[in-house]
């Protein structure tokens, strides 16, 4: 049975990652790998076996190309009511809140919010179909 272990994304700024990560989600650094080339920092929340890998490759600076093929990595939250009015205090300038019904039925509330490097970040209210 494979175990779904970390997601990895690219990003130019370790400190400003690692703040962003840490103040909307609470991710704290588990683990940082250093080399010549690049450093790879791996985020937790301390309960969750999965983690989000972070490659910082040193000396790039122009922006990544997300491209049209990255949707998002997704939080779940207790109250995403609330979690949207903190990340918009952090100054962070999230989307708005959705009631996500294609079918009709409500099935999600949620909202996005980007990274500093513009990856979105999916907000889930936690219940239902998302524990
Ligand atoms: C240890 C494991 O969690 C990894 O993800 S290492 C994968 C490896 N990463 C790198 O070489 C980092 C620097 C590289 N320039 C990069 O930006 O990825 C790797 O094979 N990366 C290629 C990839 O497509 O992930
Ligand atoms: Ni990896």
């Amino acid at each position: 049975m494979a175990k779904y272990v970390h997601s990895m994304i690219r990003v130019l700024d370790e400190a400003r990652s690692v703040e962003f990560y840490d103040r909307c989600f609470g991710l704290t650094v588990a683990e940082r790998l250093d080399f010549p080339d690049f450093t790879l920092v791996y985020l937790s929340n301390g309960e969750s076996e999965t983690e989000l890998e972070l490659t910082v490759n040193k000396g790039r600076s122009d922006p990544y190309a997300l491209g049209d093929g990255y949707g998002h990595v997704a939080f779940t939250v207790d109250d995403v009511d609330a979690e949207h009015a903190r990340i918009t205090d952090l100054g962070y300038a999230p989307r708005k809140l959705v009631d996500f019904a294609p079918g009709g039925e409500v099935i999600a509330r949620f909202f996005f919010v980007a990274d500093p490097d513009g990856y979105q970040i999916e907000v889930i209210q936690r219940g239902g179909r998302y524990r």
